[in-house]
């Protein structure tokens, strides 16, 4: 459905510093900024996808050239058999783009207006229009919302009617950037909850980006971890969170403890005060370190263990830890 191979895209932009003379002043030097390196990827119908990433590491980049607004400067985009940026007209047909930054709802009107000019614009026939406006208000609880102006929407109701207007004419695939930005955290659970359940109801191939890793954990089967311009990760997201997590330890001892054979599994210790320490230990190695702390158990008066978060555990990754 979304085949990419070696997409490379470059900003050119004005160099900022430069020795001035007669040939930079008649023509200033340029730089090359990449958005995106020589990445490759593909995926099925009906997939969530979570794009997570930093700032500046190429999710919208990756977003825009999906959908056709940046057209790439190297390397083969091919969605739903379309080339976006070559076919783009055609193309949009079939997709829809949702940005946290920016509404495509009428600010000024009642939110009913907005999708009568979304049905217009995507030539949805009359009756199909009001099963759909039925359907849509229904399942996302908008139907009190459809007469109030935009302007008046809270954020997290104004993110539930722009999901609505961006399902009108039945998109396959809807790309999300960051559709949950500035949103307290019970709106943004809702809101994912909610294109989690249309993902599942309709099949819809779902493309989300974020910052925050711990918004897809539970919902994108699979994630995709960019850095500067480069995939870091692409697989299943339960597999990066089980192999990538680390536990904390915090042991409480009477005696020294022996830490022959575990040491290896230890990745940072933090001698709190005499008879406390906390063990930064992979997921992975836990239980082997459990077992060596129990046969000194004599040595030890408390255990617990903590889980160290996933946007600290890639912010880790980043700077190579
Ligand atoms: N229009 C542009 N002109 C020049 N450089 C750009 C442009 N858009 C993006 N870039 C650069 O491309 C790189 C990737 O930016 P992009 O916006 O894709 O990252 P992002 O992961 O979406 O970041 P954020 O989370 O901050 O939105 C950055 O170095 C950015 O400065």
């Amino acid at each position: 459905m979304i085949k990419v191979e070696n997409l490379t895209k470059e900003y050119v932009i004005p160099k900022k510093e430069y020795k001035k003379n007669i040939v930079t002043i008649l023509n200033p030097p340029k730089e090359k900024i990449y958005g995106l390196k020589n990445i490759s990827f593909e995926i099925k119908e009906g997939e969530f996808v979570g794009l997570v990433g930093l700032n500046g590491a190429g999710k919208t980049t990756l977003v825009k050239t999906l959908s056709g607004i940046l057209t790439p400067t190297q390397g083969n985009v091919e969605v739903l058999g379309y080339h976006p940026a070559l076919q783009r007209k055609a193309y949009t047909k079939h997709i829809s783009v949702i940005m946290g930054q920016k509404s495509s709802l009428i600010y000024d009107l009642p939110v009913i207006e907005s999708f009568k000019f979304y049905k217009d614009v995507y030539q949805v026939d009359q009756r199909q229009f009001k099963e759909k406006i039925d359907m849509l208000s229904e399942y996302l609880g908008i139907d009190r919302l459809l007469h109030i102006p935009v302007r008046k929407l809270s954020l997290g109701q104004r993110m539930k009617c722009e999901i609505g207007v961006s399902f009108l004419h039945e998109p396959e695939i809807i790309f999300l950037d960051e559709p949950t930005l500035g949103l307290d955290i019970l709106s943004k659970r809702s809101i994912l909850k909610l294109l989690s359940e249309l993902n599942r109801k309709f099949g819809t191939t779902m493309i989300l980006t974020t910052h925050d890793i711990e918004d897809i954990s539970s919902m994108c089967e699979r994630m995709i971890l960019l850095e500067h311009g480069n995939i870091l990760y692409d697989g299943r997201t339960s597999e990066f969170c089980e192999r990538k997590r680390y536990k904390l330890l915090e042991i409480d001892y009477i005696r020294p403890l022996d830490v022959d054979g575990i040491e290896g599994y230890i990745c940072e210790a933090k001698q709190e005060d005499e008879h406390h320490v906390v063990w930064k230990i992979e997921a992975e190695y836990l239980l082997e370190v459990i077992g060596h702390l129990m046969e000194q158990k004599e040595s030890i008066s408390d255990v617990n263990i903590n889980t160290v978060s996933l946007t600290e555990t890639i912010y880790e990754l980043y700077e190579g830890k």
